[in-house]
């Protein structure tokens, strides 16, 4: 079970999408991790220089750390169990389109939520209404509740 042994984490945005403004990516960002923070210990710090325990990045293609992206559609993004270095890590495919409201496309709040999931240690899950389900479903943002599925999966973590 990959974990961070400490409950204080930083994340830093490095770059950003065109499909968005910047104040949407932050916010976007923000309430994703801020879904995890708000059913374990875990606190989330955002910094603008050096190296932040999650780096958050937007790429397209061959991205240089093994996974490269495959254009639009299929894969929209991957994030890095917490382990040294690139470990928390989460890279979106910018060849997709990021929305911040919008039913169409795919939403930048929710794939990031999950993504953290995966930042934080999670698997996918079996549970079909599970954020950490294998495959993107839009859910109406407003109204996201996490699902108790990942909320026991989290806190198996670091309840
Ligand atoms: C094997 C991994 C690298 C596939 C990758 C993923 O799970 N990233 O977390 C991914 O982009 N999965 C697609 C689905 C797929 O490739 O079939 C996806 O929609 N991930 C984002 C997602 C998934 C569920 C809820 C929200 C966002
Ligand atoms: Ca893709
Ligand atoms: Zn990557
Ligand atoms: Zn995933």
């Amino acid at each position: 079970d990959y974990k961070w042994k400490k409950h204080d984490l930083t994340y830093r945005i490095e770059n950003y999408t065109p499909d968005m403004s910047v104040a949407e990516v932050d916010d976007s960002i923000k309430r994703a991790l801020q879904v995890w923070a708000d059913v374990t210990p875990l606190r989330f710090t955002r910094i603008y220089s050096g190296t932040a325990d999650i780096m958050i990045s937007f790429a397209v293609g061959d991205h240089r750390d093994g996974y490269p992206f495959d254009g639009p559609n299929g894969f929209l993004a991957h994030a890095f169990p917490p382990f040294e270095g690139i470990g928390g890590d989460a890279h979106f495919d910018d060849d997709e389109k990021f929305f911040y409201r919008s039913p169409q496309g795919y939403n930048l709040f929710l794939v990031a939520a999950h993504e953290f999931g995966h930042s934080l240690g999670l698997e996918h899950s079996q549970d079909p209404g599970a954020l950490m389900y294998p495959t993107y479903v839009y859910r109406d943002i407003d109204t996201f509740v996490l699902p108790k599925d990942d909320v026991d999966g989290i806190q198996s973590l670091y309840g």
